[in-house]
């Protein structure tokens, strides 16, 4: 601790921000509005930045990252018979793991995609098989057409950006945080993305639910709290 906040605070510890917080609407902590705020359009701000830089990696390199981060995932993960793993439909440039989720499904385990079904609330998730009939779901991302609502052991999303504290950035419409927050017992979650998404901080918000893992494909894959 510095001598300036010893001096500042007289205390040897740092000084409590616990009157700064205040009970939102949904009733959890939450951090004065101005903070809220700037938080928000710096997380506008870096979404475009890292979106507008991945669309100028080529296909072939981004063929080439997207295998790297399988081969990651096999060593998080290791799939088998029994497990269900959510992944998603690529867009705006992520990484394109469609060849790992036919080999993931010939291990015997099942593939599951996130559904929308209601606009800011938890999603769902239904069984994705190769050749499934698909459905346009929320900004035209396609998702299995019908099929029952399963609850996957392991949720991997992917990552606009994302902090050293795994800590995700995404597009802004808080679907994964909430549906982790919904979901009891909690799956290992796993971000996959670029390391060039790699931010020194979101600045993480209440809501925001850390990642267990996260896989670049660069050969280093980050662990919470490891
Ligand atoms: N490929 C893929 N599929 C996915 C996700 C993903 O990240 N990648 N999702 C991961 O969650 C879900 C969709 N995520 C969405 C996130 C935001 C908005 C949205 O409407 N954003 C508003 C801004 C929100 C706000 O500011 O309140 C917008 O762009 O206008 C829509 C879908 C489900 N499917
Ligand atoms: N558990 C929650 N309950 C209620 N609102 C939430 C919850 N989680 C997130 N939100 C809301 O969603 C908004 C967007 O969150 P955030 O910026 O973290 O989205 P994101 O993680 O980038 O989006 P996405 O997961 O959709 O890709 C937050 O400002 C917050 O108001």
């Amino acid at each position: 601790m510095s001598d300036e906040s010893k001096i500042a605070t007289g205390f040897s510890s740092p000084p409590c921000f616990a009157h700064e917080l205040e009970l939102d609407d949904n009733g959890y902590l939450g951090v004065d509005a101005q903070t809220a705020l700037d938080v928000v359009r710096f997380r506008k701000a870096k979404r475009d930045e890292l979106i507008a830089a991945r669309l100028k990696l080529t296909v072939k390199e981004r063929r080439a990252i997207a295998a790297a981060i399988a081969a990651e995932l096999d060593h998080i993960i290791s799939p088998a018979g029994g497990m269900t793993i959510s992944l998603y439909w690529p867009i705006r440039g992520e990484p394109d793991m469609r060849g790992w989720m036919t080999r993931v499904i010939e291990t015997g385990a099942r593939i599951a995609l996130p559904v929308v079904k209601v606009k800011a609330q938890p999603m769902i998730f239904r069984e994705w098989t190769p050749g499934c009939a698909m459905a346009p779901g929320i900004w035209q991302i396609p998702v299995p057409a019908d099929g029952e609502e399963i609850i996957p052991d392991v949720v991997i999303s992917p990552l606009v950006g994302f902090d050293a504290e795994c800590y995700r950035l995404g597009y802004g419409g808080g679907y994964f945080d909430r549906t982790l927050a919904a979901l009891s017992p909690r799956p290992k979650v796993i971000g996959i993305g670029y390391a060039a998404s790699r931010l020194s901080t979101i600045f993480p918000q209440p809501h925001d639910i850390p990642m267990d893992h996260i896989a670049t494909g660069s050969g280093d894959i980050l662990t919470r709290g490891g």
